[in-house]
């Protein structure tokens, strides 16, 4: 690929309180699915690279774990050092708010965003707001917390406005050549990924009480002719956790592990066969070592 005389590279964070949709407009952005999604709030604990290459940009974008006020557990305060580390690298912030909700957590988030990078205010789920006319006087109350560089209106869901977005991301990128091959999505592992797809079906089938104490190992990841073998286990804190995952007869794992080894066939393009056990491991999420087996820095 020849580049344009003035390409564009660099790194971009999504910063957001959970929910408000930061996941979705990374997958919308990189059209493809990366990231993972759940109705529920927290469902991304990693940083992730999602990667948009153009005929004159390379946009790297840094998604981070939903930013947590309410709970103090060693997990989270691991959370928020991502978070917080991950902002300082970047060229532009995201901050990520959903129409006509600001609240004291979003509120929170601002206050640890730096102040030496631009910060573009995305404003999202713009199509669930029936009167259009209520939008101007809520972006004048966002701006009196903090200065924006710029203001954008979206809908990430439905890609409503993410070309202006894009062009106005592109304007606080350096010039520079690609960082990474231009097919390059994310520089995430298959193996990495294969996790993420686990936990978002936990998210998204197990009741409310469980996902926020457990967490997914990949044990094992190998290449067999051409048929991905994947051992997992899922790490619980209780017994009783445990057997609502695996539910009546298994039904509930067989489930989970189902529909992930789906998404993985899809991203990986080859047949995948994934065994997936829980496991209860009591305190996990204070202890530090067991966090750092996890990958949390
Ligand atoms: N109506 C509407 N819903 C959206 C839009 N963007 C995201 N959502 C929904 O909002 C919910 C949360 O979206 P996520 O992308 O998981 O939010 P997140 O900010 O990444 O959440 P955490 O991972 O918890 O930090 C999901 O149910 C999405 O489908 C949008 O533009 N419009």
């Amino acid at each position: 690929m020849t580049l344009h005389a003035n390409f564009r590279t660099g790194y971009v964070a999504i910063i957001g309180r959970p929910n408000v949709g930061k996941s979705t407009l990374l997958n919308k952005l990189v059209k493809q699915k990366i990231s993972i999604t759940s109705k529920k709030a927290q469902t991304t604990r990693f940083r992730i690279n999602g990667i948009l290459t153009d005929k004159q940009t390379q946009f790297v974008f840094v998604d981070t774990p939903g930013f947590q006020t309410h709970y103090t557990s060693g997990l989270n305060a691991a959370m928020n050092r991502v978070v917080t580390q991950s902002m300082r690298e970047v060229n532009v912030i995201l901050f990520v708010l959903e129409a006509m909700c600001l609240d004291q957590r979003d509120i929170a988030v601002l206050k640890i965003l730096p102040a030496n990078v631009p910060i573009i205010l995305v404003v999202n789920k713009i199509d669930k707001l029936a009167d259009k006319n209520r939008l101007l006087p809520f972006l004048g109350e966002v701006a009196q917390v903090v200065k924006f560089s710029d203001i954008i209106p979206v809908s990430a869901m439905y890609k409503i406005q993410l070309a202006e977005l894009l062009n106005t991301i592109r304007n606080y990128l350096p010039v520079s050549e690609p960082l990474y091959d231009k097919d390059e999505i994310t520089d995430r592992s298959e193996r990495f990924l294969a996790g993420e797809f686990i936990r978002e079906k936990l998210f998204r089938l197990v009741g409310d009480e469980i996902p926020y104490s457990t967490s997914v190992v990949i044990d094992q990841f190998k290449l067999e002719n051409h048929l991905h073998k994947v051992y997992a286990t899922i790490l619980v804190d209780k017994p009783n956790q445990k057997a609502i995952i695996i539910g009546k007869k298994g039904e509930k794992l067989k489930q989970i592990a189902s529909q992930a080894r789906k998404d993985m066939e899809l991203l990986f393009g080859e047949k995948v066969y994934l065994e997936v056990w829980v496991k209860v491991k009591g305190g996990w999420a204070d202890s530090e070592s067991v966090l750092r087996n996890l990958g949390y820095e």
